[in-house]
């Protein structure tokens, strides 16, 4: 059984397009990046998920429930919201309490390590915290009580660099005692640096579903050129070729495909310079929305 499983999840707000058709699992152990740009869907998904709004079409379970149907599976997940709201008066480490009475469970020694670990002082009003302050009061939040899964959105709006890492380490080390994650992001070098698998969502839709380590075996080349002359698109009008940006005598583009077959293309140019080079999650992401679009 997948801890997550969205089968055909739609969502329609009104007239307006929320989800088509999002089809995912997420296997135990797993990191799992959901990756998209703004308004794409991603946390429509995680929302209809969680039970927090209901799909038009579809289902969604967590460790085989609904969320909608049987709320106590929240109690084995830790959710970051992407925008984290609190009653401004409380002091942190009460705040944090009332949360952890929720799971029934003593989880004062796991807050002080997170707090530790983050940099946060537990005494402080909500009030006097920095945004990003107030983020690690939901990251701490979310983690408190051990949770089997760990549903991220937009986990590091707000967090300076050095935070950024301690977050993330902080996160493996729940991936290494067993915990499943799944995070929404637009940042593709975190994407790249954490997950094992990643889906990109589009317009609503999943484009791609793919192993990271698929992604970047794939052989893609970024390829760059610069000749005596100008050069023509229509030089390069074969498969496997896109990206292709070209200004006067210089061109850049991605190719996927027999390398014999562009070489030949490229020799029969007058060449001034060269680079063939693999290509960053970012280029090949791109690659995708443009191509699938
Ligand atoms: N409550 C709502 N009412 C109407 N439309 C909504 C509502 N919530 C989301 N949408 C629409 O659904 C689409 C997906 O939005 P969503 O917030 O899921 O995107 P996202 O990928 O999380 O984006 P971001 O990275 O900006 O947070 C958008 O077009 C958005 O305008």
């Amino acid at each position: 059984m997948s801890v997550i499983e969205i089968k055909n999840l739609t969502k329609q707000f009104g007239k307006a397009r929320g989800i088509i058709d999002v089809n995912l699992n997420v296997e135990q152990g797993e990191i799992f990046g959901f990756i998209g740009p703004n308004g794409a869907g991603k946390s429509t998904t995680i929302r209809t998920l969680l039970g927090l709004i209901h799909p038009t079409s579809g289902s969604a379970t967590i460790f085989g429930k609904s969320c909608f149907d049987h709320p106590e599976v929240r109690k084995e997940l830790g959710y970051l919201p992407s925008e984290v709201f609190y009653y401004d008066n409380m002091r942190v480490i009460d705040l944090l309490k009332y949360s952890a009475s929720f799971y029934k469970k003593d989880c004062t020694k796991r807050i002080n390590e997170l707090a530790e670990a983050m940099n946060l002082d537990l005494k402080k009003k909500i009030n006097d915290l920095s945004f990003g302050n107030k983020k690690k009061v939901g990251i701490v939040q979310g983690l408190l009580h051990e949770p089997k899964l760990i549903i991220l959105d937009e986990p590091t709006g707000g967090l300076d660099p050095l935070m950024q890492q301690k977050f993330f380490e902080l996160i493996r080390e729940e991936n290494q005692k067993g915990a499943t994650v799944f995070f929404s992001s637009h940042i593709l070098t975190e994407v790249q640096k954490m997950c094992d698998r990643v889906a990109f969502i589009k317009e609503g839709k999943i484009i791609k579903l793919e192993r990271i380590s698929t992604l970047q075996e794939n052989n893609y080349k970024r390829i760059s050129l610069e000749a005596k002359s100008g050069i023509s698109r229509d030089a390069f009008n074969l498969d496997g070729v896109s990206n292709f940006k070209v200004k006067e005598n210089t061109a850049k583009f991605i190719y996927k495909g027999n390398v014999n077959t562009i070489i030949q293309k490229i020799a029969q140019l007058d060449l001034l310079n060269l680079s063939i080079e693999e290509p960053d999650l970012e280029e090949i992401f791109m690659h995708y929305y443009e191509k699938e679009g």
